[in-house]
């Protein structure tokens, strides 16, 4: 099938440079994703936006250019929940990444055996109305339960201003919560204000849900964006992610979120991106945390116990 991206649709940075930041070994990509291509892997029906493609091939040879060993792929919203593309890639990856799909409640066992055999660990909830579709709690309720006794978690996608109306719910699901992108909080407000304060609150109080503290690039409002060399892109995000860093060092993950969907300002350089984490991570031991330790533990936690 052939399909037309969406106007004015940014593509991924063509040549991203080498990372200044040298990660250590075994670090993870822990929040990318794959679209299509397209030709293979359709885009689905009630799909919000049409990307240009972004295979499992170029994700991997990111991967390596940047320094990552390991990625974890998930489930973006243009595909609806066909998981097919991303499966494909799970397969694909000689067990070096793992994935988080997006269900619907009918899902089987025999479906839910395949996904993790798969290397599946987890299912998204998307909250972000231009996005998705309304779903009811019911249901995405329905499929936690499901999913709970693999050991998966759930992955959930909201706005700051929504966390009041979602509290109930996150704190009653069964399996540890991890919140894309800090639960974008408007950072032009305070990091010590009534808005990022709710949500430590809600790491404070619930030991179980984590944080990604990935998508600088579209946190941000006053940049200075990752390009052109820049080694302090994305100042005004920095203390929000500081402060998660600070607080919750064995709860954090880090992700490129390339290809970056949905930008519309501009599209960093992934090298640069990656130099970012030191802004957040600035010592050692934050960075082993954030980059392999937590990711390893959430996503490769036989790897840890056989050693
Ligand atoms: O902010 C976004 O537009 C966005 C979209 C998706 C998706 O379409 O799945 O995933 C993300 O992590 C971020």
């Amino acid at each position: 099938m052939e399909f037309e991206v969406t106007p004015g649709w940014l593509a991924f940075y063509p040549n991203p440079s080498k990372p200044k930041f040298v990660m250590p070994a075994g670090a993870v990509d822990a929040h990318c994703h794959v679209f299509g291509p397209g030709a293979q892997f359709p885009y689905a029906p009630e799909r919000k936006y049409t990307p240009c493609d972004a295979s499992k091939e170029q994700l991997f040879a990111l991967r390596d250019h940047l320094g990552f060993s390991r990625n974890v792929i998930v489930q973006a919203t243009c595909h609806g929940k066909d998981n097919r593309a991303l499966v494909d890639a799970l397969l694909s990856s000689n067990g070096m990444a793992r994935g988080v799909v997006t269900l619907s409640s009918d899902v089987t066992e025999a479906e839910l055996q395949q996904l993790h055999e798969a290397g599946v660990r987890g299912v998204r909830f998307n909250f972000v109305k231009r996005l998705v579709d309304f779903t009811p709690k019911e249901e995405l309720l329905k499929v936690a339960q499901k999913i709970a006794p693999l050991g998966w978690h759930v992955v959930v996608y909201f706005e700051a201003q929504d966390l009041p109306e979602l509290w109930d719910f996150f704190t009653e699901l069964p399996t540890t919560v991890v919140v894309d992108h800090m639960g974008r909080p408007d950072v032009s407000k305070p990091v010590d204000g009534e808005e990022f304060n709710l949500f430590v609150r809600l790491m404070q109080e619930h030991p179980n849900i984590w944080s990604k503290l990935s998508c600088p690039e579209r946190l941000s409002k006053t940049g200075p964006a990752a390009l052109n060399g820049e080694q302090h892109a994305y100042q005004d995000v920095v203390p929000f992610a500081r402060r998660l860093m600070q607080e919750f060092p064995d709860r954090v993950l880090f992700g490129t979120d390339w290809p970056h969907p949905n930008l519309k300002d501009h599209m960093p350089d992934d090298g640069l991106l990656v130099d970012y984490v030191v802004q957040i991570a600035p010592t050692a031991d934050e960075q082993q945390a954030l980059l392999v330790d937590n990711p390893m533990r959430l996503y490769w936690p036989e790897e840890l116990r056989s050693e």
